[in-house]
C-alpha cells in the first residue's frame, strides 16, 4: 500500500478569501498548502473594475504570512455595467487572469451579477477576443425551478447558447455538482473545463438533511443525490485534463451557518489535501490526485505548472482542527464524517 505521495504544489482554482480580519485569518489555511488560487471577487462591494482588483490583491498580498510563497490570480466580477475596455486592459497587464459571472441572486454575495445576459454580450466577445476565461456560477435563479435542478437547466438555458453565440470563449464551470455537468464537460472538445471541489466528493444531499439539518454541509450549488456525486467522483479520478480542483472554500462564521437563515459555503482550505488523498484512495486513482489537483489547473489556464513539491503521507487517523478563530467569529472547517488516514507532510 503507498504510504506517501509526493505531488508538484497544487493550486486551488476557485477560492474565496474574503477581506479583513477574515482574509487574515483564512489566507494562511491556503498558502500552507497552494502555490496559487483563483480568489473569487464576490466581496461586498464587489470586486468590479480593474482598480478594485489591483487594491484587493494588494490587501492579499499584505496579509500573506511571512516567508510564504504564494500568487493570487485575481478576478472581475461581471455586471452588466462591466467596461471591456478596462477588463481588457486588466487582462493584458496580467493583473486578472478570469472573469466570475454570478447570476443575479444565485449566490452568497451576487446581487449585482448578472440578470439579462444579452447585456454583457459585448463583453463577452471582447473575451473571447483576448481570450479571457470566464468563470461560471451555473445555477439559474427562477422561484419555479426546484433548488437540486438549478444547474442541470442553466446548462441549457444560459450556458451553452452563451457558448453557442461567442465562440472561442474558454469557460470554466465552477464547482460542479451534477452528472449534467460532467456530461456537458465532457461532450465538448474545446474551450470548457470545470473546478470540482473536495465536499461535493464527499457528500450528497443527505448528508445535509439526515438526522437534522447540517448548516456546515450547506453550500451553493447545494450537494446532489448520491449519482451525482458518484458521477463527480469518476470525473476528478478519470485523469481526463478537463476537470480540475476549485475548492470553492467559502469561510463564513459560525453564527451566520448556524441561524434561521444560514449562509451557503464550505470551508475546506485547512484539510483538502488530506481529504483528496483519502477520496483517490477510496477510488484506487492516488496517480490521478496530481493531475487533479495541480496539473490539469495550469494546463486549462496556460499557466506553467508549480516547481516545489507536496508530500502527503498514510498514517494513524489524523484530527484536524474544528474551528479556525477569526476577529470576527469562529470559522468551522468541513468535516468529512469519516477516519482520514492522510496528512501533509
Ligand atoms: N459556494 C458557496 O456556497 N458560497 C460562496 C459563493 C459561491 O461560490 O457560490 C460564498 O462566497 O460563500
Ligand atoms: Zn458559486
Ligand atoms: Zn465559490
Amino acid at each position: 500500500m503507498t504510504q506517501s505521495l509526493t505531488l508538484r504544489r497544487p493550486d486551488d482554482w476557485h477560492l474565496h478569501l474574503r477581506d479583513g480580519a477574515m482574509l487574515r485569518a483564512v489566507l494562511p489555511e491556503t498558502t500552507r498548502h497552494f502555490a496559487r488560487a483563483i480568489i473569487m471577487p464576490n466581496l461586498v462591494p464587489p470586486v468590479v473594475t480593474g482598480a478594485d482588483a489591483a487594491a484587493y490583491r494588494d490587501r492579499i498580498l499584505a496579509a500573506l504570512p511571512e516567508g510564504a510563497d504564494f500568487t493570487p490570480l485575481m478576478t472581475l466580477y461581471l455586471t452588466e455595467d462591466t467596461d471591456p475596455d478596462d477588463l481588457a486592459a486588466a487582462h493584458a497587464s496580467g493583473l486578472i487572469t478570469a472573469v466570475k459571472l454570478y447570476p443575479a441572486g444565485a449566490t452568497t454575495n451576487s446581487a449585482s451579477g448578472v440578470q439579462d445576459f444579452d447585456r454583457v454580450r459585448p463583453v463577452l466577445e471582447r473575451m473571447a477576443e483576448i481570450g479571457c476565461p470566464l468563470c461560471v456560477h451555473g445555477e439559474v435563479v427562477d422561484a419555479d425551478i426546484d433548488i437540486f435542478d438549478r444547474e442541470a437547466v442553466f446548462i441549457d438555458r444560459v450556458l451553452d447558447p452563451i457558448r453557442r453565440a461567442t465562440p472561442g470563449l474558454r469557460v470554466v464551470m465552477e464547482h460542479i455538482t451534477t452528472k449534467n455537468g460532467v456530461d456537458y464537460v465532457k461532450a465538448n472538445d474545446r474551450d470548457l473545463g470545470a473546478t470540482i471541489t473536495t465536499h461535493h466528493l464527499i457528500i450528497n444531499r443527505n448528508h445535509i438533511l439526515v438526522g437534522g439539518i447540517k448548516p456546515h454541509y450547506y453550500c451553493l450549488p447545494v450537494a446532489k443525490r448520491e449519482e451525482h456525486r458518484l458521477a463527480l467522483r469518476a470525473a476528478a479520478t478519470s485523469g481526463d485534463a478537463r476537470f480540475f480542483l476549485g475548492t470553492d472554500s467559502a469561510p463564513h462564521t459560525d453564527p451566520n451557518k448556524e441561524s434561521a437563515c444560514g449562509c451557503a459555503g464550505c470551508f475546506t482550505a485547512t484539510n483538502t489535501m488530506a481529504l483528496l488523498a483519502h477520496v483517490f484512495e477510496e477510488e484506487s486513482a492516488l496517480d490521478k490526485l496530481e493531475g487533479f489537483a495541480s496539473l490539469n489547473g495550469p494546463g486549462f489556464y496556460g499557466l506553467p505548472v508549480n516547481d516545489a513539491t507536496i508530500t502527503l503521507t498514510r498514517g494513524d487517523a489524523v484530527t484536524f482542527p474544528d474551528k479556525i478563530e477569526t476577529e470576527d467569529g469562529p470559522v468551522t472547517v468541513f468535516d468529512p464524517g469519516v477516519p482520514v488516514h492522510w496528512h501533509v507532510a
